[in-house]
């Protein structure tokens, strides 16, 4: 029996994880870091009396859990994967927001400890195959742009898997040419822009997650959409990664890379 905590366990995405690890026969929830959560309130979060839960990282006692799940908020996520792995937890991070150096840091840390875990700015299926198409499409179609679109209470802009689209994107496409004589008269009405790539972040109301990737060449244009309409679709992956972290002596990066 894996034992597994799951910090952010009250938000949106570590409800929909309490619900998948108390379906999994061979996990056991064991712990939540949640800072607001009172312990009267742990049956209205699916928490069962066993269940330990934590308000800060310091409170949290050594052997409690194997694996940790993060669905927490950019500015908490690094000291909580470093204090995972430092403590014998191997990470699965879904939480975005961690700068390159960050994960280049937890990453040597895992190494080191010789503890496996996956970072994944996104565990839907439909987002990884966009990323991929994306990536082939560009080799093709340097000139590209990507919207995102959220719902309204997202922290984070421009989302994890649009900065991850646009940095697979980069990684690939040749040199193109940018209109020099471009002006804004609003400031920020040609989006975000990662190496040349423009990125608009949309936050709606009645949106989950939802990302375009739209390449224009002359006389042509390639639309690419995925849309997680419901957070469940985020669980498979996340199930995959549950089943996998055992196997991996050092955080990887993408579930594409543990499918
Ligand atoms: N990789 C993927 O597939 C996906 C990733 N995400 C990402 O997951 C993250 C969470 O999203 P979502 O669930 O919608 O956000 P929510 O705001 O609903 O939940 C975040 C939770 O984190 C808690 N929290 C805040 N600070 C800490 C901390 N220091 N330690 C532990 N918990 C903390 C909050 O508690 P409180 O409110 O009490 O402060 C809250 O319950 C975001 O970064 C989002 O981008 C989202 C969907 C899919
Ligand atoms: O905050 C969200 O909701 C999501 N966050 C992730 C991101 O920033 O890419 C994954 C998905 O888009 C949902």
């Amino acid at each position: 029996m894996k034992k597994v905590l799951i910090a952010g366990a009250a938000g949106a995405m570590g409800q929909k994880a309490v619900d998948l690890v108390n379906s999994l026969p061979d996990y056991q929830l064991t712990a939540v870091l949640a800072p607001h959560l009172a312990a009267e309130q742990a049956e209205q979060y699916h928490l069962a009396a066993a269940v330990k839960v934590y308000h800060r990282l310091a409170e949290i006692e050594d052997g409690i859990a194997d694996i940790w799940v993060d669905f927490t908020l950019p500015d908490a996520v690094y000291e909580n994967v470093k204090f995972a792995l430092q403590h014998g937890m191997r990470p699965i991070v879904g939480t975005t927001g961690l700068t390159d150096d960050q994960e280049a840091e937890l990453v040597r840390l895992s190494q080191q400890q010789g503890l496996g875990g996956l970072i994944a700015p996104n565990f839907g299926m439909s987002a990884v195959l966009l990323m991929k198409f994306a990536k082939e499409a560009a080799t093709y179609f340097p000139d590209v742009e990507i919207i995102e679109m959220h719902h309204a209470d997202k922290k984070d802009a421009p989302s994890g898997t649009a900065l991850s689209t646009a940095k697979l994107i980069d990684q690939v496409r040749t040199a193109h040419e940018t209109n020099p004589d471009e002006q804004e008269s609003l400031a920020g009405a040609r989006g975000g822009d990662y190496h040349g790539i423009k990125i608009h972040a949309v936050r709606l109301p009645g949106y989950i997650a939802h990302e375009q990737v739209l390449f224009g060449g002359a006389g042509e244009a390639l639309t690419i959409r995925q849309d997680s309409f419901d957070r469940q679709s985020f669980m498979s992956g996340v199930k995959v990664a549950l089943e996998k972290v055992g196997q991996l002596d050092h955080l990887v990066i993408g579930l594409e890379n543990i499918l």
